[in-house]
């Protein structure tokens, strides 16, 4: 029952919307916008092709309604004929874009959003054109529309369609995904819940776009000049800056009613000499946005796959290519002349612990014996993994005496560690040099290096430093 009431919502929320576009129309057939292909398009992506039913009955209960609007007569069989003809030229199209921008995000994850994004507009354009070239095809086969009909429909009929997509179909899945939680998962990056909008900000930024628009539709209607009516496309920055700053529903919300005043004003001014300029703001205005949208998301795995980057995915310690990097920058700065220290230390017969335990045991012996030495580091030192069972510690502000005193303490408080899984201890090398001023990092690590390697054929377990 619940159910059934939900299907003749969907219906009844179609009829209205589609009423509400004959009344912007500014051609035959064709209104600035056409709001009932972005909800055929939102319901047929969150419902499949449940959705076809409810929009079937609102296509033929509109196309008998036409002929009340048009006051043209029809029998039952062109009324059955051009509906039956409509609803598939209709939701075929719609409903096949709906599905590839469905798997579009499940093949595309959540690292190609902006991928999906395009998918979206590339189908919005594409199933816009099929409905509006078939809807003509319709309506002529059923006797609504003349041949010169035709010509005038075509291009508005197809932006109105792809402006109904672009801009309504977010609002409508948003809608529909508070009722249909499963959608969710398909919608990855975009967080649809009205927990994410701020009301001062939607309020604020749709002030802002509707004021920017009556400024630009006041010039038009006073100087009823087709240039003046390009100064709407100057929308798009103010809007660039609300998709990458307020959150998607906001961002889809403003955009949505925007589109709607501006419908509405082309409709009372009678501005529909420059339907097509609007017409096209309205559309190059929501692609903008949906590109924008995509660029918080941008920046988030950016910083992400930068800190994973920066970090040995096992022991956490810093990446050998970040160390590398901070070490070079720290030698070559102003604080050159501070002293900094490098420790290099590597486990003992680490081979033989694989060996004997396994390699879980060993990458455990790995987290903890680092895990310990990061919890006697100060916050400004720095511990990063040169590769294998070997690692490296910076040691800024240090001088060479202190740093020796730390590697001493860190030697000896390894041996002393009991590790869960080990019946023995373990122990590590070190070698410790003193960074030059302005010396190059590799340099550095190569004297430490060869510091440790002195420290392993004097029997491990101790620690060298390298003076010159
Ligand atoms: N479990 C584990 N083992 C690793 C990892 N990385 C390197 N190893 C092993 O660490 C061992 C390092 O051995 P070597 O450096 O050749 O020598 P060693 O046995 O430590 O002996 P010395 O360094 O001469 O005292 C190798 O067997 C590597 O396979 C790791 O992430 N996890």
């Amino acid at each position: 029952m619940y159910r059934v009431m939900r299907y003749i919502g969907l219906t009844v929320s179609w009829l209205v919307l589609w009423r509400v576009a004959v009344v912007l129309e500014f051609a035959p057939h064709a209104s600035i916008w056409f709001p009932p292909a972005g909800l055929s398009f939102a319901a047929l992506l969150v419902l499949g092709w449940r959705a076809v039913g409810p929009i079937a009955v609102a296509g033929f209960v509109s196309t008998a309604w036409i002929t009340d609007i048009y006051s043209e007569p029809l029998t039952w069989m062109t009324w059955l004929t051009s509906s039956v003809l409509f609803v598939g030229a209709h939701t075929l199209p719609l409903g096949v874009g709906a599905y590839f921008v469905k798997c579009a995000h499940i093949n595309n994850g959540v690292i190609g959003f902006p991928r999906t994004v395009l998918t979206f507009l590339v189908v919005s354009a594409i199933s816009s054109l099929l409905t509006s070239l078939l809807g003509i095809i319709a309506l002529t086969e059923g006797g609504l529309m003349s041949e010169p009909e035709q010509w005038l429909s075509w291009l508005p009929w197809w932006i109105g369609d792809m402006a109904g997509v672009m801009v309504l179909a977010p609002v409508f899945i948003a809608v529909l995904s508070w009722r249909y939680p499963s959608i969710n998962e398909h919608l990855g990056e975009l967080n649809f819940s009205l927990k994410s909008v701020k009301w001062r900000v939607f309020f604020g930024r749709l002030c802002l776009v509707v004021v920017l628009l009556g400024l630009s539709v006041f010039l038009v209607y006073q100087t009823q000049r087709l240039e003046a009516s390009f100064t709407v496309f100057f929308i798009v920055l103010p809007f660039l800056w609300i998709a990458t700053t307020a959150s998607p529903l906001t961002s889809v919300f403003i955009l949505a009613l925007f589109s709607g005043v501006m419908a509405l004003l082309v409709a009372q001014l009678q501005l529909q000499d420059f339907a097509l300029v609007y017409q096209f703001a309205m559309t190059i205005t929501a692609a903008c946005v949906w590109f924008a949208l995509s660029i918080p998301t941008l920046i988030a795995q950016n910083a992400n796959l930068a800190a994973r980057v920066a970090r040995d995915g096992l022991t956490h310690a810093a990446s050998r290519g970040y160390f590398l990097q901070r070490l070079e920058k720290r030698l070559r700065s102003n604080e050159a002349n501070s002293p900094c220290c490098l420790i290099i230390f590597d486990f003992d017969h680490f081979k033989q612990i694989n060996d004997v335990y396994g390699h879980i045991i060993g990458d455990h012996v790995l987290v903890s014996v680092t895990n310990y030495i990061n919890q006697q580091l100060r916050e400004n030192d720095m511990m990063g993994r040169f590769g294998g069972d070997e690692f490296m510690i910076m040691l800024p502000d240090t001088d060479f005496s202190d740093a020796q005193a730390i590697a001493k303490r860190l030697c000896a408080g390894i041996e002393r560690l009991r590790i869960d899984g080990l019946s023995d201890s373990v122990s590590c090398s070190f070698g410790v040099v003193y960074c030059q001023p302005k010396e190059q990092a590799m340099s550095a690590i190569g004297r430490a290096d060869r510091a440790l390697l002195n420290a392993k054929k004097q029997g491990r377990c101790q620690v060298v430093a390298c003076v010159a």
